[in-house]
């Protein structure tokens, strides 16, 4: 399989621009608290290493990775901000629930980010088992957080060379 092969936040390809003009805000589920750290450590990371100001990154937890949506709507109703990034990990059960969950987040943070024109950025891990979260929390696969800090200077570099 393809994704065996490769670290899944291997961004060489790409040239991310200077994060220091922007302002962000990272909404981090609780739920998987010891695999969420890893990504919301690789996001913030990335984006004081691409020259964002500590101060310009606002920080906030939800209980789960549902509650991802609202908690981005929360802050972009209230905060001013060039891009939100949502950190979660949802991991397969025993019951349909995970796809319920997943389809819901992916969807609502999709419509948060079209709703206040502000890119959203979906940075949830949806894994069959503990494994490979861990692997792509900062394993062999890289980390979904770094990607998602990535993407979100990306989209907020597009969005102000466009007004
Ligand atoms: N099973 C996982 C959950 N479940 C909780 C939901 O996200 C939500 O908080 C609850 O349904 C109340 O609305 N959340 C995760 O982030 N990851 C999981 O694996
Ligand atoms: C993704 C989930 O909600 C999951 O952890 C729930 O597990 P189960 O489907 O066994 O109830």
């Amino acid at each position: 399989m393809a994704t065996q092969l490769k670290s899944l936040s291997d961004f060489s390809h790409t040239t991310i621009p200077s994060a220091s003009p922007y302002r962000f805000a990272i909404v981090t589920a609780q739920w998987n608290a010891d695999i969420t750290g890893a990504l919301y450590q690789g996001a913030y990371e990335l984006l004081v290493k691409q020259g964002a100001s500590p101060e310009n990154i606002i920080s906030v937890t939800v209980p789960g990775s549902f509650e991802l949506t609202s908690g981005a709507d929360m802050i972009l109703n209230n905060k001013k901000v060039d891009a939100v990034i949502c950190l979660g990990c949802v991991i397969k059960g025993d019951t349909p629930h995970f796809e319920y969950i997943c389809s819901a987040v992916a969807h609502g943070i999709t419509n948060v980010g079209l709703k206040y024109n502000i890119p959203a950025i979906f940075g949830v891990l949806t894994t069959n088992n503990q494994e490979q979260a861990l692997e792509r929390a900062g394993g062999k696969h890289g980390n979904k957080g770094e990607e998602a800090a990535a993407t979100a200077i990306l989209m907020a570099d597009l969005q102000r060379s466009l007004c």
